[in-house]
């Protein structure tokens, strides 16, 4: 992993959940490579996409428009089989969704059942896996109320907020108890004051329940805002162009880090990258990463 210079002394680093981190890989993406054949051309989205993550880590993934965040994120779910390369979870194949990972769409609209309220929405994968009816109702209250919506656990999605609907789908997936927690641009389609709430409430998350979290954004202050570590896609075909070490304090808040000097070189640094990705920089085989 590289760790972008930075002018000024290094701060503490993120070590809140350390004691695990860097330790114990639990996803481990190799190779992985997707072509979509279409009837009159391929299109090659995933070229060689290999890095992983380790247990407790709460690494965000940055890339260019269109490089191909979603489609590796579906195939890192099992919900899209890649042409070539493997995941596995744990060290086990992953060939379909499975239990020990919960994703988070950015269409947070389409991802929750409008006839069910939120209580029944955030229960009905917790019913799919044949939880006891009392735990059931343990890890749906524990959810809400760690989302701050336990006083709207009767209302439709269509009565609530897109930032209120977005805590819906993540209690869903939080009280899913999962290894891994998948996030594609989560927060894309809410304003920014309620964005900034939802980062911090997936931050405070992560620390409380020891979760990993993969998180997809094209938002790079997001991304080093949130990780612990960024890894910088190219464009389409895509490969992994670097691996960086997000060298902030662990306790973050949107006025104090971003404020930071450090916060505004990573963001710098990664900016130049993702700009560099937009105009064909690619890695040659052999060669140093990017300074
Ligand atoms: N089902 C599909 N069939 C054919 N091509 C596809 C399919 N899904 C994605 N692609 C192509 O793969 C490439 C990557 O798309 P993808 O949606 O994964 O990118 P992205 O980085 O998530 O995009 P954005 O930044 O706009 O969210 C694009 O060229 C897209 O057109």
């Amino acid at each position: 992993m590289s760790t972008l210079e930075t002018a000024s002394a290094p701060p503490p680093q993120d070590t809140t959940m350390d004691h695990d981190a860097h330790t114990t890989p639990l996803l481990d993406v190799t190779g992985l490579r997707k072509v979509f054949a279409g009837a009159n051309r391929a299109v090659e989205a995933l070229q060689e996409v290999t890095f992983t993550v380790s247990r407790g880590e709460l690494m965000c993934l940055v890339g260019p428009s269109g490089c191909g965040k979603t489609t590796l994120l579906r195939c890192v779910s099992g919900l899209l089989a890649p042409s070539a390369g493997a995941v596995t979870l744990n060290g086990a194949p992953v060939t379909e969704p499975p239990r020990g990972m919960a994703v988070v769409f950015q269409e947070y609209g389409r991802s929750l059942f409008p006839w069910l309220t939120a209580w029944q929405n955030v229960e009905l994968p917790l019913k799919e896996k044949k939880v006891p009816r009392d735990e059931r109702k343990r890890l749906v209250t524990e959810a809400l109320d760690a989302v701050g919506l336990t006083d709207s656990r009767n209302a439709h999605p269509w009565e609530l907020s897109g930032g209120m609907q977005q805590r819906v789908a993540i209690a869903r997936a939080v009280a899913y108890e999962p290894q891994v927690l998948l996030m594609d641009e989560p927060f894309a389609a809410v304003d920014a004051q309620t964005r900034g709430e939802l980062e911090d409430l997936v931050r405070a998350l992560w620390q409380r329940l020891g979760v990993t979290v993969l998180f997809v954004t094209h938002d790079i202050d997001e991304a080093v805002y949130l990780g612990q570590r960024v890894v910088v896609l190219s464009a389409s075909p895509t490969v992994v162009l670097d691996d960086v070490a997000i060298t902030l304090p662990g306790d973050r808040d949107q006025i104090t880090t971003r404020s930071l000097p450090q916060f505004a070189e990573l963001r710098a640094a990664i900016y130049e990258l993702v700009q560099r990705a937009k105009n064909g920089y690619r890695p040659q085989p052999d060669t140093e990463r990017p300074a």
